[in-house]
């Protein structure tokens, strides 16, 4: 890199920068009004400190146990920001751009970019263990825009110290559901690269997705909505994120959905979602789960919601401690799911699906558990893990779908120390070693990247795993089971998912019924009401109530259910003890008594005249002639997909 290639146009500003600069060396002092205003700020916080803009960079050397240190401390943060850093690197790496993540005190946890335009004094400069302090290293992206609290661009001679002149650079802060600052992400360059022009309107929208998948992360036990006055940008880096507690209290909203709202954020935590924006908080999550969306009205205007995160809290009282007999199971942590028996319930399907999973599993077959969001696959598998041999060894679930796709070859594989720079100290045990001795459960494992399906069949097949990095093959003794709501078949057909692979994890394949369609709906939801209930009441269910109940169609199935009858619950008063339409939102009432079902209600009508598939078939047909012959609208009143409904209508006309 030659730095006196660089052009020979000076712009206006870069000459007020030089005009600034002389002033301070000659007079000691910043003048007023020559730079811009964030700048002069700096400068003047610089000059207060003590700095002298010709000093030399002083930058102290961390040993690499402190570095490793570091980075441990900050491990959330740069797994949260691997995927961003991966791209901008892969934008930018080639013209020279440089990706750095710092923490929050403006110390450099990781830089990447292509080694040749790192010349001797910028490798010094911006190695991890680096710290660019503002009041240390004076104006600088990193250091400024931990001060400042907002995205900075410091470009050339804008550096307090002309040691730090040869640098531009893009920095925005990454802060958490506070707002307190936990890090930096920022994009640098040499300022004689005018290949790469300021890109700060990128690194804030990496900023913004990295604090998103952080938010997420760190509001398991709430319900978090995505939020946006336009459908879409749901789901987007410019989404607005709000945690709410069950009962519909604001725990925690970013940065975006404050200025979406128009509010402080103390404005919106610690509020309710009815006095906010009128609407009962189970009548919205009955939204959320039946058409996918709520709607928050405010004064000056409404706005569109998603679901993205419901807590998974399994109930206490239906907990059952793994059975404890090897020396390691002290040490693990409690799982907690029912036994087969109570699982399956009094549906014939269920039980027959239990028994073959248990068999499988004591013959060393996988498990694939296939079934619709919320029918509790995750639930079947510990409850299987919990009757099997390796009840005492660990389970360990992964979700293929949540893990960015840059990650989830180390979280299963692993690596052993110093496998690749920036590779933890110690290594990481991959999540295939953590279930030694016990069961692991991949989750959505219809998302898995093809690459590592390949990398997965080798491992069941092979039985033995080779952490990158380590020269040793382990010997896994492991159960697997596997679930997903997409169909495998339809996926392999596609070309998608692997045919080898969906075989090799197929030995049994488990169908749970939709909650719909369980033939023991009336006798599960009064026990699992019993269950849900915190203090031991023999709470009821109104007759009128659960027939209501018992013919929805449940697509949210029983995640769904345990929504609503924990709402409920909350609903009541300390002294009632039956559940009633006076403890259901109005809106999911309407819903209760429009709802038509394919297999009970409209069709033990129907029933006395045929068999009960002609009972739904004639069903079928009647809401699709009422729906004048739109597959949709007719899906939807069923409460089934399209893809079943065209199965259906083929059986119509066989
Ligand atoms: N048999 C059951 N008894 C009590 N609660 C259950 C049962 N099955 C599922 N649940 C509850 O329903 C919710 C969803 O269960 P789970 O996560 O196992 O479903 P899933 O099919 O894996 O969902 P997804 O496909 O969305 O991952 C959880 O809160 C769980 O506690």
């Amino acid at each position: 890199m030659n730095k006196q290639s660089s052009s020979c146009l000076i712009t206006e500003s870069e000459q007020s920068v030089k005009n600034a600069r002389k002033h301070l060396v000659q007079e000691g002092e910043v003048p007023s009004g020559v730079l811009r205003s964030e700048i002069e700020d700096s400068w003047l916080r610089s000059v207060e400190a003590g700095l002298n803009c010709e000093s030399p960079l002083d930058l102290e050397n961390l040993s690499r146990d402190s570095i490793a240190d570091l980075k441990a401390k900050n491990r959330p943060l740069i797994e949260a920001s691997h995927p961003e850093v991966k791209q901008l690197v892969e934008y930018f790496s080639s013209v020279g751009g440089l990706v750095m993540l710092a923490d929050a005190d403006a110390t450099i946890l990781g830089v990447k970019g292509e080694q040749r335009y790192l010349d001797s004094q910028m490798k010094y400069a911006l190695q991890p263990g680096a710290n660019w302090k503002e009041d240390l290293r004076g104006t600088n992206a990193v250091g400024t825009a931990v001060v400042d609290r907002t995205p900075v661009m410091i470009t050339g001679n804008e550096h307090f110290l002309d040691s730090a002149g040869y640098l531009s650079c893009c920095s925005a802060p990454i802060t958490d559901a506070a707002g307190d600052v936990l890090g930096v992400l920022d994009l640098t360059s040499p300022t004689d690269n005018r290949e790469l022009p300021p890109n700060m309107s990128l690194v804030q929208q990496a900023v913004r997705s990295i604090e998103n998948r952080m938010f997420s992360g760190q509001f398991q036990q709430q319900i978090v909505l995505s939020v946006h006055s336009r459908p879409e940008y749901l789901r987007s880096s410019w989404q607005g994120l709000l945690a709410l507690e069950l009962d519909g209290y604001i725990q925690a909203a970013n940065e975006q959905v404050c200025q979406l709202l128009n509010r402080k954020r103390k404005q919106l935590v610690g509020r309710n979602l009815e006095e906010l924006f009128g609407v009962r908080p189970e009548a919205l999550l009955t939204d959320l789960h039946r058409k996918g969306r709520g709607q928050l009205r405010t004064r000056s205007g409404d706005f569109v919601c998603e679901l993205l995160h419901f807590p998974n809290s399994f109930p206490a009282s239906i907990a059952k401690a793994p059975a404890k007999t090897s020396r390691t199971a002290s040490k693990l942590p409690e799982i907690e799911a029912p036994d087969l028996v109570e699982l399956a319930g009094l549906d014939a399907r269920l039980q027959k699906g239990v028994r073959m999973g248990s068999r499988a599993l004591a013959h060393e077959l996988p498990v694939l558990i296939q079934g619709e969001t919320g029918t509790g696959k995750e639930v079947m598998a510990k409850s299987l893990h919990l009757d099997s041999r390796r009840s005492s060894g660990p389970f360990i679930a992964v979700n293929c779908a949540s893990i960015p796709e840059g990650l989830i070859e180390s979280e299963l594989f692993g690596y052993r120390e110093g496998a690749f720079t920036g590779s933890r100290k110690g290594g990481m045990v991959g999540r295939l070693e953590q279930a030694q001795s016990g069961t692991l459960f991949l989750d959505e494992i219809g998302d898995m990247p093809l690459a590592l399906q390949a990398r997965l069949l080798r491992v069941l097949q092979e039985r033995t795993i080779a952490p990158l990095g380590g020269a040793d093959e382990i010997a896994l003794d492991i159960a697997v089971i596997c679930a997903s709501h997409r169909d495998l078949k339809a996926l392999v057909a596609e070309g998608s998912f692997r045919e080898d692979l969906y075989y090799r994890l197929n030995g049994v394949c488990l169908r749970i019924p939709a909650f719909r369609d369980r033939t023991d709906k009336q006798d599960f939801i009064s026990h699992f009401l019993h269950q849900l209930t915190p203090d031991g009441r023999q709470i009821k269910i109104a007759d009128e109530l659960m027939l209501q109940l018992e013919g929805y169609h449940w697509p949210g199935n029983i995640r769904q259910l345990e929504t609503t009858l924990r709402v409920a619950i909350a609903f009541m008063e300390p002294d009632e003890l039956v559940i009633d339409s006076s403890h259901i939102s109005d809106d999911f009432l309407e819903e209760l008594s429009s709802s038509k079902l394919p297999v009970s209600g409209a069709i033990q009508l129907n029933a006395a005249n045929g068999t009960l598939k002609d009972a739904e078939l004639m069903t079928i047909q009647q809401v699709l002639e009422q729906h004048e012959g739109n597959i949709s609208a007719t899906a939807n009143e069923l409460g089934i997909s399209r893809a079943t409904l065209y199965r259906k209508l083929k059986q119509l006309d066989e």
